[in-house]
């Protein structure tokens, strides 16, 4: 079973009223940044060097041209135990050919997570925008998540 929105707010923060929704809660986009050169290899990963993307002033939003980019959301959150999440694109900015491809999101996970932005037309979006939707399923497991991400983006 899904849980409602109020329910994923409960274990991310920080948290405006105006994020959560029905059935999640939105995200928003913290940083934003390019990368390349990165290597999954068979006993473990590089991840490449990140090169981050300038809001332009004048426009107050980053003006990303057609590519890939490394998006990082603003909020921590933490995956509870007996839960996995989801996350899924604002529709609005897949109405306007952008996407955000994810990722499992494990139980026991904490920290600011990321997600890879693909611009297919040119798109404006302003720091802090909300971009993303955060949903927790109940789901059994074994063990919780202890991986190289644990406690990522956190201060
Ligand atoms: O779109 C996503 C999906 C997941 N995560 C976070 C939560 C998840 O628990 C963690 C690790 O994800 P995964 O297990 O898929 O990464 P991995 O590459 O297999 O790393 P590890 O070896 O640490 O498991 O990254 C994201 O930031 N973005």
């Amino acid at each position: 079973m899904f849980r409602a929105g109020p329910f994923v707010a409960d274990h991310v923060r920080p948290v405006d009223p105006e994020q959560v929704q029905p059935n999640g809660l939105d995200l928003t986009a913290e940083a934003i940044f390019e990368t390349g050169g990165g290597r999954i290899g068979r006993d473990g990963e590089r991840i490449g060097e990140r090169d981050p993307v300038d809001p332009d002033p004048d426009a107050d939003a980053w003006r990303l041209s057609p590519g890939g980019y490394i998006l990082r959301y603003g909020e921590r959150i933490h995956i509870p135990e007996g839960h996995v999440g989801f996350v899924y694109p604002r529709s609005s900015l897949m109405r306007n050919a952008a996407m955000l491809h994810t990722a499992v999101w494990d139980a026991g996970y904490e920290g600011r997570g990321e997600g890879l932005l693909a611009v297919h037309e040119g798109i404006d979006i302003e720091p802090d925008a909300r971009v993303a939707q955060l949903v927790l399923a109940e789901a059994s497991h074994e063990g919780t998540y202890d991986g190289s991400y644990q406690g990522e983006n956190i201060e």
